[in-house]
């Protein structure tokens, strides 16, 4: 928790999130519990894997983000069963309403459990179980978008793509969206045409990870080749200042997500994450954790440890949440519910908070 006057007006803003792999919402705690009650072996050759601290402590030293993914989709192992599933979304849902999220629109890797033998359908009803309990229970609303994995050949995406159980997962409105993720580097966004011009044309919604280790190069190939209506990271944006005037100009939307920038040494420290030059740019961007069992911090930590690196305003911090609720993917009517939470927010702590 962070120690400035501004935590509680943090805590109690609306918040929507748009940049949380579920996979990445697999804590040890939960690793090792569904590893026992699925009978999955640990790698014994990696000492990270004796105990809760020992692999805490090797997340704690990420060298890049191909260092990081070796040990998120190894951990995909010890998710077989519809409830493993359901339990690590309702984990992550409970954390999220606790740090003040509405709204939260949240990726998965079908790839990386259909090689596996999981079938989308089992994916699918956990992920929607929990959905729909959290809806119930904690009035978090959510949506699911379907990550596509760079680092395999193309035709692999386009025929998961084409699967009958995942276009009819789209035909049901159960999934909102197509996005692009795992390692950035020399796979550029124009090799997944294929599956983002007929995504498009089925009225799915667009984003691609773009701009987090690649150059701003793979945000350009993103909005032209790919047509997406969201950027994830986004970060290398400052290297073209070109670019940053077309993404402000059209109101593209980036999802930055500061901590997994440091912890995945996309930058040195948060005050190197470009919050202030995104503000007075006018980019508008949403906040996010990305993978927050990994990366030591929910959605909250975030904003707390970018209050304390950029003391921000709380017209600073209007603006964010605004751009959030507004670039999100609800129904107006959610938006407006929101809308005049954060109104109501602003009114009630604005005069209350000091740095
Ligand atoms: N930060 C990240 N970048 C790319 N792919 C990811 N998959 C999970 N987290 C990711
Ligand atoms: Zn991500």
């Amino acid at each position: 928790m962070c120690q400035s006057s501004f935590h509680p007006f943090l805590q109690a803003l609306p918040k929507c999130e748009h940049h949380m792999h579920l996979e990445g919402a697999l804590t040890p705690a939960l690793l090792f519990q569904l590893a026992s009650r699925n009978n999955v072996q640990l790698p014994s050759t990696d000492p990270a894997y004796t105990s809760h601290e020992t692999l805490l402590a090797r997340y704690s030293r990420f060298s890049s983000l191909d260092d990081f993914l070796q040990y998120y989709y190894f951990a995909f192992s010890v998710l077989i069963h519809e409830i493993d599933f359901e339990s690590l979304a309702w984990d992550y849902f409970q954390h999220a309403s606790k740090d003040g999220v509405l709204h939260a629109e949240v990726f998965f890797d079908p790839q990386a459990h259909l090689t596996r033998g999981v079938t989308f359908a089992t994916i699918l009803r956990g992920f929607t179980a929990a959905r729909k309990r959290a809806e119930a229970e904690l009035g978090l609303t959510s949506e699911l978008i379907c990550c596509f994995l760079r680092h395999l050949p193309p035709l692999e995406s386009v025929h998961t793509f084409n699967l009958p159980e995942v276009q009819a997962s789209f035909d049901a409105q159960e999934i909102i969206g197509v996005g692009l993720d795992s390692s950035e580097k020399d796979h550029p966004p124009s090799l997944f045409k294929e599956i983002y011009g007929p995504a498009k044309t089925r009225g799915l919604r667009l984003t691609a990870h773009a701009g987090e280790e690649g150059p701003a190069q793979y945000i350009k190939s993103a909005l032209d080749d790919l047509a997406v209506e969201r950027i994830d990271h986004g970060v290398r944006l400052v290297d073209d200042p070109q670019l940053l005037r077309r993404v402000q100009q059209q109101g593209t939307m980036l999802t930055v997500c500061p901590i997994s920038n440091v912890v995945l040494r996309g930058a040195e420290s948060v005050k190197d994450v470009p919050i202030r030059k995104f503000l007075d740019s006018g980019i508008k961007f949403s906040i996010n954790s990305d993978d927050p069992a990994y990366f030591g911090g929910y959605i909250l930590e975030n904003y707390c440890q970018v209050q304390a690196a950029h003391h921000l305003s709380v017209q600073d911090w209007e603006t964010i949440c605004r751009n959030a609720i507004e670039g999100s993917w609800c129904p107006d009517g959610r938006k407006q519910v929101m809308l005049k939470k954060l109104a109501e927010n602003i009114k009630d702590w604005g005069s209350r908070v000091h740095d």
